[in-house]
């Protein structure tokens, strides 16, 4: 096996010499390999990797080192280690203490891809590229040797891809990269001032209510979202969050109840999606709505939750005690960013009732019923606030386990006008815990 390894498998693996390797869908593996021929690289769905420069590969790759080394001894778990390795297996990606960045490297060479750290377009030696490259311009040497091991493990008479799916391969972004493009995070390039004078413990920027309606309001107009893919980001968002605060195996009652009080306006909607989203993930919500614009949207909305069999409550559990007895969690969409003045009927008995409940309530984007920017130290007093897009300045007096920020959905031009100096969220995360 000089030379050659035929990998497929889960977890870890360390390899050496030549591979194929294929799993499901776009990974290539599940877990973390941190590989060593003549460099470091790693790999985790997308990988980047380096050995005389850099590269990024999807699906499939053909690699192969520039020198013949014997493959390593793997374990049945998939794991084998190399002399000198050094790995981990955390959930965040972080690059190996030591690994040389692409600067350091030699030159690169023909290929494409973003390096992690630096955002430069990087060159690879031999992975499988699309166009033209594919079709072998531009790769010489590198494409014959790849394509000479591709024959010979076809000579082992073992099952190896069409050209159409070695066409899937390509370039890609890398998942480590953690700061944010163009360098947000901090930049503080604001329109005004004013937006980075109110940064909360995390850093980030909290917003006045003028300022949340402006970028909202900005989104749709110059930015030409529509509400519903907001909202469908948003609510995403908030079922995620929800999902890493209160796995369902967290539930002391099984199935895992969820109550979601949705209100009549954008909030409500973010509600509405977030308990679809819950039911995907195995959740058991159950909504009250009562108050309902008569607007397609929430109606389409509401439509998908009840093919989906999540109940409507046409009451509201006039008593605390029945909803902890009922609902493992509370998720409050009631009021978002637009909420001002007094609550009134039927909110503010519902809200009175919820301030009772001593099941957890995730709020979503502001605790309902508090001043957006003020806070509301005699009101909800939620376990958890998923600020969408960024925090409202109200977030700083919210005293719960668990702050979140989702709706990744703000364009960077839009962050740097409003200074929102957002920290950069892990991966391809939509969502980020705020300290
Ligand atoms: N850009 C984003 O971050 C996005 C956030 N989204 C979510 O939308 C809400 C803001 O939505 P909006 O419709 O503007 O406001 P509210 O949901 O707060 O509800 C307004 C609704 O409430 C009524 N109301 C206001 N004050 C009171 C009161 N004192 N008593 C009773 N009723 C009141 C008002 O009449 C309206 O009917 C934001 O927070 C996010 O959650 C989007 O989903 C995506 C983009
Ligand atoms: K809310």
């Amino acid at each position: 096996m000089k030379g050659w390894s035929i990998q497929r498998r889960r977890g870890w693996y360390i390899q050496r010499g030549w591979s194929i390797q294929r799993l499901r869908g776009w990974y290539i593996q599940r877990g973390w390999s941190i590989q060593r021929r003549r460099g470091w690289y790693i790999q985790r769905g997308w990988s980047i990797q380096r050995r005389r420069g850099w590269y990024i590969q999807r699906r499939w790759s053909i690699q192969r080192t520039s020198q013949a080394l014997p493959v390593g001894p793997v374990s049945s778990a998939g794991f084998a280690e190399p002399e000198g390795a050094a790995w981990s297996q955390r959930g965040g990606l972080q690059c190996p203490e030591g690994m040389q960045r692409p600067e350091e490297g030699p030159a690169p060479l023909p290929g494409s891809g973003i390096h992690p750290h630096a955002g430069a377009p990087v060159r690879s030696a031999c992975s499988v590229r699309s166009g033209a490259e594919r079709s072998g311009a531009g790769l010489g040497g590198c494409r014959r040797s790849w394509m000479s091991g591709l024959r010979a493990l076809l000579g082992l008479g073992l099952l190896v891809s069409s050209g159409s799916r070695l066409a899937a391969a390509g370039g890609g972004r890398c998942p480590v990269q953690r700061v944010s493009p163009a360098g947000a995070w901090g930049a503080g390039r604001g329109r005004s001032g004013s937006a980075m004078q109110n940064p909360g413990r995390s850093g980030v920027t909290h917003l006045s209510q003028e300022e949340a309606q402006a970028i909202d309001q900005e989104l749709f107009t110059e930015y030409k979202f529509s509400v519903d893919q907001l909202m469908e980001l948003a609510g995403l968002s908030c079922a995620t969050a929800i999902a890493k605060a209160y796995p369902p195996s967290s539930f002391t009652k099984s199935p895992p109840t969820v109550l979601i009080v949705c209100g009549p306006g954008n909030n409500g909607g973010d509600g509405l999606v977030c308990a679809r989203h819950l039911k995907m993930f195995g959740y058991e919500p159950s909504v009250h709505y009562p108050k309902r614009p008569g607007k397609a949207l929430f109606e389409g909305l509401t439509t998908q939750c009840q093919k989906m069999d999540i109940p409507f409550l046409s009451e509201f559990p006039s008593e605390a005690v029945l909803i902890d007895e009922l609902y493992g969690l509370v998720v409050d969409a009631i009021f978002g960013f637009s909420f001002k003045g007094a609550v009134r009927e039927p909110f503010g008995s519902i809200l009175r009732t919820l301030e009772q409940v001593t099941v957890p309530i995730a709020s979503i984007d502001i605790p309902s019923g508090w001043d957006v920017e003020k806070g509301s130290p005699d009101g909800l007093q939620p376990d958890m606030l998923i600020s969408l897009t960024a925090p409202k300045k109200a977030a700083q007096h919210f005293a719960g386990r668990y702050h979140f920020l989702g709706g990744r959905f703000v364009p960077m031009a839009l962050q740097q006008k409003y200074s929102l100096n957002l920290p950069p969220y892990p991966e391809t995360d939509c969502v980020l815990q705020l300290p």
